[in-house]
Protein backbone atom coordinates (compact mmCIF):
# COMPACT_ATOMS: atom_id res chain seq x y z
CA UNK A 1 0.00 0.00 0.00
CA UNK A 2 2.59 2.24 1.00
CA UNK A 3 4.06 1.66 -2.35
CA UNK A 4 0.85 2.30 -4.23
CA UNK A 5 0.67 5.78 -2.49
CA UNK A 6 4.56 6.39 -3.92
CA UNK A 7 3.69 5.76 -7.31
CA UNK A 8 0.48 7.48 -7.08
CA UNK A 9 2.26 10.50 -6.00
CA UNK A 10 4.83 10.09 -8.43
CA UNK A 11 2.56 10.13 -11.75
CA UNK A 12 0.76 12.88 -10.24
CA UNK A 13 2.41 15.36 -8.65
CA UNK A 14 2.31 18.51 -10.62
CA UNK A 15 5.86 20.07 -9.37
CA UNK A 16 7.78 19.36 -12.42
CA UNK A 17 5.31 22.22 -13.44
CA UNK A 18 6.62 24.55 -10.97
CA UNK A 19 9.06 27.22 -11.50
CA UNK A 20 12.62 26.36 -9.91
CA UNK A 21 12.99 27.52 -5.95
CA UNK A 22 11.84 26.73 -3.14
CA UNK A 23 7.71 25.79 -2.54
CA UNK A 24 6.89 28.13 0.15
CA UNK A 25 8.88 31.37 0.07
CA UNK A 26 8.21 34.66 2.50
CA UNK A 27 9.73 38.00 1.91
CA UNK A 28 9.21 40.53 4.44
CA UNK A 29 5.94 39.08 5.08
CA UNK A 30 4.04 41.79 7.97
CA UNK A 31 0.41 41.04 9.10
CA UNK A 32 -1.56 43.33 12.15
CA UNK A 33 -5.07 43.20 13.65
CA UNK A 34 -6.94 46.07 14.76
CA UNK A 35 -3.15 48.00 14.36
CA UNK A 36 -1.85 45.28 16.74
CA UNK A 37 1.37 44.22 14.57
CA UNK A 38 1.56 39.96 14.79
CA UNK A 39 4.16 39.46 12.20
CA UNK A 40 6.79 42.01 11.22
CA UNK A 41 9.39 41.47 7.78
CA UNK A 42 8.90 37.65 7.84
CA UNK A 43 11.06 35.97 5.74
CA UNK A 44 11.86 31.89 5.45
CA UNK A 45 12.28 29.95 2.54
CA UNK A 46 10.77 25.73 2.42
CA UNK A 47 12.52 23.53 0.01
CA UNK A 48 10.86 20.88 -1.28
CA UNK A 49 10.65 17.89 0.72
CA UNK A 50 11.56 19.80 3.52
CA UNK A 51 9.33 19.38 6.53
CA UNK A 52 9.57 22.94 8.84
CA UNK A 53 8.63 22.88 12.01
CA UNK A 54 7.56 25.87 13.51
CA UNK A 55 8.03 26.91 17.07
CA UNK A 56 7.18 29.80 19.43
CA UNK A 57 5.73 31.07 22.33
CA UNK A 58 1.62 31.15 22.97
CA UNK A 59 0.31 33.86 20.47
CA UNK A 60 3.25 34.66 18.06
CA UNK A 61 1.77 34.45 15.25
CA UNK A 62 2.36 30.96 14.44
CA UNK A 63 -1.01 29.53 13.40
CA UNK A 64 -1.33 33.37 11.17
CA UNK A 65 1.82 32.47 9.54
CA UNK A 66 0.11 29.02 8.54
CA UNK A 67 -3.12 30.97 7.32
CA UNK A 68 -1.00 33.08 4.82
CA UNK A 69 0.59 30.14 3.60
CA UNK A 70 -2.93 29.00 1.79
CA UNK A 71 -4.59 32.54 0.89
CA UNK A 72 -7.30 31.87 4.16
CA UNK A 73 -4.89 35.23 5.21
CA UNK A 74 -3.55 38.35 3.52
CA UNK A 75 -0.57 39.88 4.33
CA UNK A 76 -0.32 43.99 4.99
CA UNK A 77 3.06 43.85 2.97
CA UNK A 78 5.74 41.65 1.64
CA UNK A 79 5.38 38.62 -1.00
CA UNK A 80 4.72 34.71 -0.30
CA UNK A 81 5.30 32.10 -2.98
CA UNK A 82 4.24 28.46 -3.16
CA UNK A 83 4.86 26.58 -5.94
CA UNK A 84 6.71 29.36 -7.35
CA UNK A 85 3.05 31.60 -7.64
CA UNK A 86 2.91 35.04 -5.66
CA UNK A 87 -0.53 34.54 -3.54
CA UNK A 88 -1.00 37.79 -1.85
CA UNK A 89 -2.14 39.10 -4.57
CA UNK A 90 -4.16 35.61 -6.16
CA UNK A 91 -7.44 36.17 -6.85
CA UNK A 92 -9.55 33.70 -4.81
CA UNK A 93 -10.60 31.07 -7.88
CA UNK A 94 -6.69 30.30 -8.37
CA UNK A 95 -6.59 30.25 -4.74
CA UNK A 96 -8.75 27.68 -5.15
CA UNK A 97 -6.84 25.28 -7.69
CA UNK A 98 -3.67 26.37 -5.19
CA UNK A 99 -5.12 25.05 -2.42
CA UNK A 100 -6.25 21.55 -3.99
CA UNK A 101 -2.52 20.92 -4.17
CA UNK A 102 -2.47 21.70 0.00
CA UNK A 103 -3.15 19.16 2.49
CA UNK A 104 -4.38 21.04 5.71
CA UNK A 105 -4.59 19.48 8.84
CA UNK A 106 -5.72 21.70 11.82
CA UNK A 107 -5.56 20.97 15.83
CA UNK A 108 -9.59 20.48 16.14
CA UNK A 109 -9.45 17.47 13.42
CA UNK A 110 -11.98 20.15 11.81
CA UNK A 111 -14.15 16.82 10.77
CA UNK A 112 -18.15 16.93 9.53
CA UNK A 113 -19.46 15.11 12.46
CA UNK A 114 -22.74 14.08 10.34
CA UNK A 115 -20.11 12.61 8.05
CA UNK A 116 -19.32 8.69 8.52
CA UNK A 117 -14.63 8.35 8.35
CA UNK A 118 -15.44 7.42 4.64
CA UNK A 119 -17.02 10.73 3.87
CA UNK A 120 -14.93 13.09 5.49
CA UNK A 121 -11.94 11.50 4.03
CA UNK A 122 -13.38 11.25 0.55
CA UNK A 123 -14.82 14.75 1.05
CA UNK A 124 -12.25 16.34 -1.89
CA UNK A 125 -12.49 13.50 -4.02
CA UNK A 126 -16.44 13.90 -4.04
CA UNK A 127 -16.09 17.64 -4.80
CA UNK A 128 -13.97 16.69 -7.26
CA UNK A 129 -16.11 14.45 -9.16
CA UNK A 130 -13.65 10.93 -8.54
CA UNK A 131 -16.03 7.86 -8.82
CA UNK A 132 -17.00 6.18 -5.96
CA UNK A 133 -15.26 2.94 -6.63
CA UNK A 134 -12.25 4.61 -6.82
CA UNK A 135 -12.94 7.30 -4.21
CA UNK A 136 -13.47 4.10 -2.04
CA UNK A 137 -10.58 2.76 -2.85
CA UNK A 138 -8.07 5.66 -2.12
CA UNK A 139 -10.23 6.10 0.98
CA UNK A 140 -9.07 2.67 1.93
CA UNK A 141 -5.50 3.22 1.39
CA UNK A 142 -5.39 5.82 3.19
CA UNK A 143 -7.33 5.19 6.23
CA UNK A 144 -4.61 2.35 5.97
CA UNK A 145 -1.91 4.45 6.26
CA UNK A 146 -3.28 6.37 9.42
CA UNK A 147 -3.56 2.75 10.63
CA UNK A 148 -7.28 3.37 10.58
CA UNK A 149 -9.16 1.42 8.39
CA UNK A 150 -11.65 -0.60 11.15
CA UNK A 151 -13.06 2.88 11.57
CA UNK A 152 -14.45 3.43 8.15
CA UNK A 153 -18.00 2.95 8.72
CA UNK A 154 -17.85 5.13 11.65
CA UNK A 155 -18.97 8.85 12.59
CA UNK A 156 -16.24 11.22 14.13
CA UNK A 157 -18.32 11.14 17.92
CA UNK A 158 -17.58 7.30 17.95
CA UNK A 159 -13.72 8.28 17.94
CA UNK A 160 -10.83 9.12 20.64
CA UNK A 161 -9.18 12.48 19.93
CA UNK A 162 -6.37 10.71 18.25
CA UNK A 163 -8.24 8.36 16.10
CA UNK A 164 -10.66 11.73 14.83
CA UNK A 165 -6.41 13.40 14.46
CA UNK A 166 -5.68 10.45 12.12
CA UNK A 167 -8.98 10.80 10.02
CA UNK A 168 -8.12 14.41 9.35
CA UNK A 169 -4.41 13.30 8.56
CA UNK A 170 -5.71 10.59 6.01
CA UNK A 171 -7.78 13.25 4.79
CA UNK A 172 -5.06 15.83 4.39
CA UNK A 173 -3.23 12.91 2.33
CA UNK A 174 -6.12 11.50 0.23
CA UNK A 175 -4.89 13.69 -2.69
CA UNK A 176 -1.49 13.14 -2.78
CA UNK A 177 -0.78 17.10 -1.87
CA UNK A 178 2.45 18.90 -2.91
CA UNK A 179 2.48 20.23 0.73
CA UNK A 180 0.86 19.98 4.07
CA UNK A 181 -0.03 22.06 6.26
CA UNK A 182 -0.06 20.60 10.00
CA UNK A 183 -1.50 23.13 12.69
CA UNK A 184 -0.62 21.91 15.96
CA UNK A 185 -1.35 18.41 15.25
CA UNK A 186 -1.01 16.88 18.62
CA UNK A 187 -2.64 19.75 20.49
CA UNK A 188 -4.90 18.56 22.80
CA UNK A 189 -3.47 14.58 22.95
CA UNK A 190 -1.94 12.90 25.84
CA UNK A 191 1.59 12.38 25.33
CA UNK A 192 1.43 8.96 24.46
CA UNK A 193 -1.37 9.60 21.69
CA UNK A 194 0.85 12.52 20.40
CA UNK A 195 3.79 10.41 19.89
CA UNK A 196 1.49 7.97 17.56
CA UNK A 197 0.28 11.41 15.56
CA UNK A 198 4.17 12.49 15.09
CA UNK A 199 4.86 8.95 14.18
CA UNK A 200 2.64 9.15 11.49
CA UNK A 201 3.76 12.66 10.35
CA UNK A 202 7.48 10.36 10.13
CA UNK A 203 5.87 8.21 7.96
CA UNK A 204 4.43 10.57 5.34
CA UNK A 205 7.62 12.51 5.44
CA UNK A 206 9.67 9.66 4.82
CA UNK A 207 7.87 7.30 2.63
CA UNK A 208 6.44 10.34 0.04
CA UNK A 209 8.90 13.46 1.08
CA UNK A 210 5.84 15.89 0.91
CA UNK A 211 7.09 19.38 2.06
CA UNK A 212 5.33 19.86 4.86
CA UNK A 213 5.16 22.80 7.65
CA UNK A 214 4.04 21.61 11.20
CA UNK A 215 3.34 23.63 14.15
CA UNK A 216 3.69 22.10 17.70
CA UNK A 217 3.50 23.57 21.10
CA UNK A 218 5.54 20.32 22.15
CA UNK A 219 8.90 20.32 21.79
CA UNK A 220 8.80 17.24 22.48
CA UNK A 221 7.23 16.51 19.53
CA UNK A 222 9.18 18.46 17.46
CA UNK A 223 12.67 16.64 18.48
CA UNK A 224 11.03 13.16 17.97
CA UNK A 225 10.04 14.56 14.35
CA UNK A 226 13.71 15.26 13.73
CA UNK A 227 15.10 12.40 15.37
CA UNK A 228 13.66 9.46 14.32
CA UNK A 229 12.90 8.07 11.10
CA UNK A 230 10.20 5.26 9.47
CA UNK A 231 11.65 1.90 8.65
CA UNK A 232 9.47 0.14 6.30
CA UNK A 233 10.96 -3.17 7.33
CA UNK A 234 8.99 -2.96 10.69
CA UNK A 235 6.83 -0.31 9.70
CA UNK A 236 7.63 1.86 12.43
CA UNK A 237 9.52 4.50 13.64
CA UNK A 238 12.78 4.63 15.05
CA UNK A 239 15.76 6.98 16.39
CA UNK A 240 18.17 7.90 13.89
CA UNK A 241 21.37 5.76 15.37
CA UNK A 242 24.08 7.80 16.64
CA UNK A 243 22.26 10.93 17.67
CA UNK A 244 21.53 12.00 14.32
CA UNK A 245 18.67 13.69 12.66
CA UNK A 246 16.98 14.47 10.08
CA UNK A 247 18.19 16.25 7.17
CA UNK A 248 15.33 17.03 5.69
CA UNK A 249 13.53 18.65 8.98
CA UNK A 250 14.51 22.26 9.80
CA UNK A 251 13.22 24.81 12.06
CA UNK A 252 11.74 28.17 12.36
CA UNK A 253 11.35 29.50 15.89
CA UNK A 254 9.26 32.85 16.24
CA UNK A 255 8.90 35.16 19.05
CA UNK A 256 6.91 38.66 19.06
CA UNK A 257 6.36 38.18 15.43
CA UNK A 258 9.92 37.66 14.28
CA UNK A 259 11.43 35.02 12.91
CA UNK A 260 14.42 34.19 15.84
CA UNK A 261 15.48 31.12 14.44
CA UNK A 262 15.55 29.49 10.89
CA UNK A 263 17.89 26.35 10.81
CA UNK A 264 19.01 22.84 11.38
CA UNK A 265 18.43 20.93 14.15
CA UNK A 266 22.16 20.75 15.02
CA UNK A 267 22.48 24.73 15.13
CA UNK A 268 19.15 25.22 17.24
CA UNK A 269 19.92 22.54 19.71
CA UNK A 270 23.99 24.13 19.42
CA UNK A 271 22.43 27.73 19.66
CA UNK A 272 24.55 30.45 22.02
CA UNK A 273 21.43 32.56 22.03
CA UNK A 274 20.15 33.19 25.43
CA UNK A 275 16.32 33.48 25.01
CA UNK A 276 16.62 30.25 22.20
CA UNK A 277 18.39 28.61 24.72
CA UNK A 278 16.12 29.03 28.00
CA UNK A 279 12.93 28.76 25.40
CA UNK A 280 14.44 24.92 24.24
CA UNK A 281 15.63 23.90 27.39
N1 LIG B 1 -8.49 36.99 12.61
C1 LIG B 1 -7.89 37.63 13.63
N2 LIG B 1 -8.31 38.84 14.04
C2 LIG B 1 -7.70 39.50 15.04
N3 LIG B 1 -6.62 39.02 15.70
C3 LIG B 1 -6.15 37.82 15.33
C4 LIG B 1 -6.75 37.06 14.28
N4 LIG B 1 -6.05 35.91 14.12
C5 LIG B 1 -5.06 35.95 15.04
N5 LIG B 1 -5.13 37.09 15.76
C6 LIG B 1 -4.20 37.47 16.84
O1 LIG B 1 -2.89 37.28 16.35
C7 LIG B 1 -2.04 36.82 17.39
C8 LIG B 1 -1.32 35.56 16.93
O2 LIG B 1 -2.28 34.51 16.85
P1 LIG B 1 -1.89 33.04 16.40
O3 LIG B 1 -3.12 32.21 16.53
O4 LIG B 1 -1.19 33.05 15.11
O5 LIG B 1 -0.83 32.64 17.52
P2 LIG B 1 -0.15 31.23 17.76
O6 LIG B 1 1.32 31.47 17.86
O7 LIG B 1 -0.61 30.25 16.74
O8 LIG B 1 -0.75 30.88 19.19
P3 LIG B 1 -0.98 29.49 19.95
O9 LIG B 1 0.39 28.91 20.16
O10 LIG B 1 -1.63 29.91 21.23
O11 LIG B 1 -1.86 28.63 19.08
C9 LIG B 1 -2.90 36.64 18.62
O12 LIG B 1 -2.76 37.79 19.43
C10 LIG B 1 -4.29 36.56 18.05
O13 LIG B 1 -5.24 37.03 18.96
Amino acid sequence: MTEALVNTKSSLSQHDADPPGPVVAYSDVSIRFDLKPVLEDISFDVQRGETRIILGPAGCGKSVLMKLANGLLRPDSGTIKVFGQEITTMPEKDLYKLRARIGMVFQESALFDSLSVEDNVAYRLHEDGVPEEEAHKRVVEALQFVELEPAIAKFPSELSGGMRRRVSIARAIISNPDLILYDSPTGGLDPITSTTIIELVVKQRDVSHTTSLLITHRLQDAFTLARNRFNPTTGRMELIPNNGVDDSTKFLVLNEGKVVFDGTTEALVHTTDPWLKDYIS
